[in-house]
């Protein structure tokens, strides 16, 4: 048996040994379980202490981590090497907020002075955005700028400048435009005068569908403002790695600002793809972001995995997705403006982790990336907490809040705060049946009705939850909270032995768009409808 094997047994048995046991017990026997089983890194404090595990169990799970390699890959990763190895790529989304001085090696090049570079052109074109010395064809302020991209050239700046809202400043209005539904384009042009407004179409490949076609109409709103091409083109930006495409569709090359194959989509918000997060709240939020990024890289290549925060939230999640079968993941912000939070994990996360085929091309032999999903708290209180609480499944949260909110409403904040920690509580703690006895003892109740209810309104609890908490939501914070996620999501990968920074899976529909787009186009209906493709056809 190898070491990884001998490792997953007695991971099970030690799952056996704590399924009867209640965190509620093991809380009480430790009064050091808490100050144990915290950790802060920078601006991030986790919590994990609400989870179903002992010390053995912790030393398991990193001796996991270890065994299948997480440090070298880490370092690989880090080093520039070639690890996406389906896409014959390096992955160096921590190079964009390495220290300017670094020295990071891609195929024998050092990467930090280009990214540097662009960092400097980025500066330049915001701060004249922001300060007025930059304006539309017709002489007017940009007051708002609209970012049309899909997946990672959308749900990063989508997330991070709602997060940020309070950093804006004078600076712009933002708007995203990413399903290729129309109505999302005209509904947000109908808000806005073609003048006044600038366009980033941000898209890696500058290939996706809805991405051109979104820019398509962008433009065409624009030529029937200006009636002038170049007019037209003075309210556009491209963001890409692909700077020849760029080109073909016109942009001139102080209009496109670059990023590299080696930045994955999901990862690229700290590259040029965080054009409108720079916009909307300065150039030098924006390097705080990157600095937060930074200081969680540090952390996660330098503390032992006992004390290494993204390497406890990946085992963590393994250990509850692979021995104790938990098929999702809840992400629970109290933070109305994390409230995009969920969806981007929900594609940094899935489509970096939901695999099935190992690095060689075998068949994995365990359960991989788990469905991420959630809403921001309290609201997911009152809709499906319920499952979380009383459902059948076990379903691990991550709850998420600042410990300052808007200096004007101090009050409603600690409400938030007191909701996020009761809940936290109350799934770890749930309701012993004896306190449930005294509430309804104090009841008018018939004892028969008694009875039922009692099993109605049982809280079994034993339920795990992480609290990850920040003084405030700054863009420092931020950076650490997202490069957290990003290095959780690769220890993962590393663990399960599959490739994280492709995503193959998405092409086959993509493939099979264009075919029926083209059937739709033609009209043409023959005989009996055989499919939904013929039915749509005939039925429109
Ligand atoms: O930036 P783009 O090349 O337009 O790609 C946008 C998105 O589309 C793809 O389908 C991928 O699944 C995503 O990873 C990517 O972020």
């Amino acid at each position: 048996m190898t070491d990884l094997q001998s490792l997953w047994q007695r991971l099970q048995q030690k799952q056996q040994a704590l399924n009867g046991v209640h965190m509620r017990d093991q809380y009480a026997a430790d009064p050091t379980r808490f100050a144990r089983y915290s950790l802060q890194a920078g601006e991030l404090f986790l919590d994990y202490s609400k989870n179903r595990i002992d010390d053995e169990t912790l030393a398991l799970l990193c001796q996991l981590a270890e065994a299948s390699g997480v440090a070298e890959k880490r370092d690989a990763m880090f080093a520039g090497e070639e690890i996406n190895h389906t896409e014959g790529r390096a992955v160096l989304h921590t190079a964009l907020r390495a220290a300017p001085d670094a020295c990071v090696e891609c195929e024998g090049n050092n990467v930090i002075p280009q990214v540097q570079a662009e960092l400097q052109r980025l500066e330049h074109f915001v701060t004249a955005v922001r300060a007025g010395s930059i304006r539309g064809a017709t002489g007017e302020l940009i007051t708002d700028v609209v970012n049309i991209g899909i997946g990672g050239s959308d749900l990063g700046p989508a997330m991070v400048s709602e997060a940020l809202r309070p950093y804006r400043g004078n600076g712009p209005n933002l708007h995203f435009v990413s399903n290729v539904d129309p109505v999302q384009m005209s509904d947000t042009l109908a808000e806005l005068k073609p003048q006044n407004t600038l366009f980033i179409i941000v898209s890696k490949t500058f290939a996706t569908q809805e991405t051109m076609a979104n820019a398509a109409l962008a433009q065409d709103w624009l030529l029937v403002a200006f009636g002038s091409r170049d007019q037209m083109l003075q309210h556009c930006v491209a963001v890409t790695s692909n700077a020849q495409a760029a080109g073909d569709h016109g942009f001139a090359q102080d209009r496109t600002f670059l990023f590299w194959d080696w930045v994955g989509g999901r990862y690229s918000l700290w590259s040029s793809v965080g054009l409108s997060i720079a916009l909307s709240v300065g150039m030098g939020n924006f390097r705080k972001l990157l600095e937060g990024a930074r200081e969680m890289d540090e952390h996660f290549r330098s503390a032992p995995f006992s004390h290494n925060m993204p390497v406890l939230l990946a085992v963590l999640g393994v250990w509850y997705r692979n021995v104790w079968g938990a098929g999702t993941h809840a992400v629970l912000p109290y933070s109305q403006r994390l409230s995009r939070l969920p969806a981007y994990l929900q594609q940094l996360d899935m489509e970096s982790n939901g695999k099935c085929v190992k690095m060689d091309g075998s068949a994995v032999e365990s359960a991989t990336g788990p469905v991420i999903w959630g809403e921001p708290g309290t609201n997911g209180q009152h809709a499906f907490y319920q499952l979380l609480h009383q459902g059948t499944d076990m379903v691990p949260c991550d709850i998420l809040f600042a410990l300052e909110g808007d200096t004007a409403h101090v009050a409603e904040h600690r409400m938030l705060l007191a909701n996020a920690i009761a809940q936290g509580e109350a799934l770890m703690c749930g309701k012993t049946d004896e306190q449930l006895q005294a509430e309804l003892a104090a009841s008018s109740l018939e004892s028969e009705s008694l009875e039922l209810l009692q099993a109605h309104r049982r809280f079994p609890g034993n339920k795990p939850s992480n609290a990850l908490v920040f003084q405030s939501l700054s863009p420092k914070a931020l950076g650490s909270l997202i490069a957290l996620y990003e290095h959780k999501v690769f220890c993962q990968g590393v663990i399960w032995g599959i490739n994280s920074f492709d995503q193959w899976g998405v092409e086959l529909g993509k493939q099979l768009a264009k075919g029926v787009l083209e059937k739709l186009n033609e009209g043409a209906v023959v005989g009996e409808p055989a499919s939904l493709q013929d039915w749509v056809l005939s039925a429109r």
